[in-house]
């Protein structure tokens, strides 16, 4: 501002003051003219002082955050999400804490300077006791949404900003923060920052929804809405019960929404029986475990309000620790590196268990066996689990991906060769994988990857049990006992020459077929199985919720036991306390469940977290450590599952989507985003 306009400003501002009835004297709304006198006579502040706003230190910054990790933690999400609503318009987006400590920034980077300039920056603290009349300060001490625009600020050197800010608040009712959207050079009039201040009102709310939500997780929460239409969906109007049906908080909308009943009352304490025509009991026999919405009426009004209820994410939450497993389905989970018996493999499916029997009898006799499955159904498992259930067990198990191995290589690989076989050959030679697996068990995964020139020579081996490296003359007798695998249909392979017929006749002795996850009766059997190999060392005992638990077991997996496993390690890494709930699990899971479901069901921020994925900051010209570095421990959860997939199929991407159960959009986004950068191409 000028000096002329800062005297001008200065001017109007003593002009409303001095002595004067504040309401009438001037049209400046009563809300500003409060701020102005308690700037003008409490805080002694000058409204044409140019000191710039203060910025906290880092360590400061980090001394501010620290005690309100889970506010900023749910409120980040909500702020990444109303940046992308008004990035466009020049507004920059700010989260406050209550003390008016910027705590989260979001921004266009390019005016950095000038947004650092002007104090719309993480550090900054906006406090009306400081900075005068302004949009974060003055929403904290009036505890109401407002825009402060221009002029209305107190001091001169803030009239170029218009910021619209809505104060959160915790379900006690108390100032968690604030949240703003600021800008330095909005053109537009007051009026026309409504739109704005609506955005920035829904924010608040969402926030305080999914905080309050998540304060109180493991106690039942009832959901109001005056619309039975919008019972499901609508945000807010939350009520928290005890374990006896007592009232332990409700948001500001669920005050308001009963204040007429309550005549001044305060909600907190009084048994729900007290306030709507139904007691607790009977409130749990009609909507526990069920997303019904049911007709309440208020006690002494009458009037009609619906109800849905949540119950406790640690409900009932199935023990899944090591000890208790093994006790629950008198099993041993196999310690680290030992291998997996057949029994535990086939769990409580009673087909498979079948299957298993079947597979016992032929294990030791020359038949060969194959396995069909989907990715990720746990072949190689099986397959390992055979050998050391069979006579062979103390003798090799040599495992041969057909799909992994260069078609160039596959040969000298599995024959091996004889020195000086070939130009680069190893001196000595080398004993292939079949005379590798004498007397134990060759596993051949993938078979269908098998090149069709080999195939007649793998014919030979199996037929006539003795093997001619590559370079030599003499056959060596071989004793083996073959296992093989293939995710695809084999009778489409022989019927399209990908498999000749004679070698599929070797090779299927006896087949077994693997189900896929979303075939198997004993899913959350299953689920506690890998959670518990996952959880592995763990001190803390690893618990799901009950809804977490049911999301996962109606969850179509087309990857699988591996990407269940994924899935598994990802909650594990963000859960808090032990207990996985559907907030930890990861987002293409949940949205899996219908739309409905997923926005209602599971905390707003798992919702929000989603969209907050789709328009992070490109990492693209920052280096791959300080990418990783910047991540937070969930992003960096996420990136080694993504990593591990891409690593297994090879850098094939189609693959690695189809086991991790995403589109190819979205890996390549994350790709981007994590700076997961293929060899091909560093
Ligand atoms: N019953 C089980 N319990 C726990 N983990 C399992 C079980 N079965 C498989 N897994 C895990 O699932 C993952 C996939 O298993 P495996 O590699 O055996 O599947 P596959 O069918 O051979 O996969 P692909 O077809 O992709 O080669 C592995 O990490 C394995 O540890």
């Amino acid at each position: 501002m000028y000096p002329q306009e800062t005297t001008s400003h200065t001017q109007k501002i003593q002009s409303c003051l001095v002595g004067k009835d504040l309401q009438n004297s001037i049209k400046i709304d009563p809300l500003i003219a409060a701020s102005w006198d308690r700037c003008f006579h409490h805080y002694g502040i000058d409204p044409s002082e140019s000191r710039p706003v203060q910025v906290l230190t880092a360590a400061e910054l980090r001394e501010h955050t620290r005690p309100i990790e889970r506010f900023t933690r749910i409120a980040k999400v909500a702020v990444q999400r109303l940046h992308r609503q008004v990035a466009d318009l020049g507004y920059a987006t700010l989260l406050c804490d209550s003390d008016g400590v910027t705590v989260d920034w979001q921004g266009d980077k390019r005016f950095s300077r000038q947004w650092k300039d002007c104090g719309l920056y993480l550090g900054a603290v906006w406090k009306e006791r400081q900075e005068g009349t302004c949009g974060v300060g003055t929403a904290l001490v009036e505890q109401v949404p407002l825009t402060i625009h221009g002029g209305d600020h107190f001091r001169a050197k803030n009239a170029n900003l218009t910021c619209s800010c809505a104060p959160i608040l915790s379900p006690s009712g108390k100032p968690l923060g604030v949240i703003d959207v600021s800008s330095f050079r909005s053109t537009r009039s007051k009026d026309r920052q409504h739109f704005a201040l609506q955005l920035v009102m829904q924010s608040a709310r969402m926030i305080e929804s999914a905080y309050f939500l998540s304060q109180f997780e493991e106690q039942w929460v009832l959901r109001l809405s005056l619309e039975r239409e919008l019972a499901e969906v609508a945000s807010g109007c939350l009520v928290a019960l005890d374990g006896d049906g007592c009232i332990l908080a409700a948001d500001r909308v669920a005050c308001s929404v009963l204040a007429e009943e309550l005549g001044g009352a305060s909600l907190v304490g009084k048994p729900i029986g007290d306030v709507f025509d139904v007691d607790f009991e009977k409130l749990l026999e009609m909507l526990s475990g069920s997303s019904m919405v049911l007709p309440l009426h208020t006690q002494k009004t009458g009037h009609q309000i619906f109800a849905s209820l949540r119950c406790p994410q640690t409900h009932s939450a199935k023990p899944v620790t090591r000890a208790e497993i093994s006790t629950l389905r008198n099993k041993k989970v196999p310690a680290e590196g030992e291998p997996f018996t057949l029994d535990y493999l086939a769990g409580e499916d009673s087909s498979l268990k079948e299957r298993v029997e079947r597979i016992k009898r032929v294990m030791d006799k020359p038949i060969p066996i194959l396995l069909n499955g989907e990715t990720g159904t746990g072949k190689e498992m099986f397959a390992q689990a055979i050998h050391h259930a069979s006579r062979r067990a103390g003798k090799p198990f040599v495992a041969v991906n057909c799909a992994a191995i260069p078609e160039s290589l596959i040969e000298s690989e599995l024959f091996g060769y004889k020195e000086g076989a070939f130009t680069g050959a190893r001196c000595k030679g080398m004993r292939g994988k079949i005379l590798q697996s004498d007397g134990g068990t060759l596993f051949l995964d993938e078979i269908g990857d098998m090149p069709a020139s080999l195939q007649p020579r793998l014919l030979r081996v199996l037929a006539e049990r003795e093997v001619t490296p590559l370079g030599g003359e003499t056959p060596i007798p071989v004793d083996l006992h073959v296992i093989c695998a293939t995710h695809r249909n084999v009778k489409d392979m022989v019927a399209c020459g990908a498999l000749r017929e004679d070698l599929y006749y070797r090779l299927n002795g006896v087949s077994f077929e693997l189900p896929p996850l979303r075939q198997r009766s004993d899913i959350e059997c299953l689920i506690g199985d890998v959670l518990a190999i996952e959880a592995g060392n763990s001190v803390e005992p690893v618990a799901i919720a009950d809804k977490a638990m049911r999301i996962m077991a109606d969850f179509p997996w087309p990857g699988n036991i591996r990407q269940l496993r994924n899935a598994l390690r990802y909650a594990l890494a963000v859960c808090e306390k032990g207990v996985i709930t559907c907030a930890d699990l990861p987002v293409d899971i949940i949205y899996s469940q219908d739309p409905k479901d997923a926005m209602v069901s599971c905390l707003p921020l798992q919702a929000l977290g989603c969209l907050s994925e789709t328009a992070e900051p490109e990492p693209s010209s920052s280096s791959v450590d300080e990418v990783i570095g910047g991540l937070s421990a969930m992003q960096q959860a996420e990136r080694q599952v993504i990593l591990e997939a891409l690593q297994k199929h090879k850098w094939q991407v189609s693959r690695a989507v189809k086991e991790l159960g995403i589109s190819r959009a979205t890996i390549y986004r994350k790709m981007d985003k994590y700076g997961i950068i293929p060899p091909n191409k560093q």
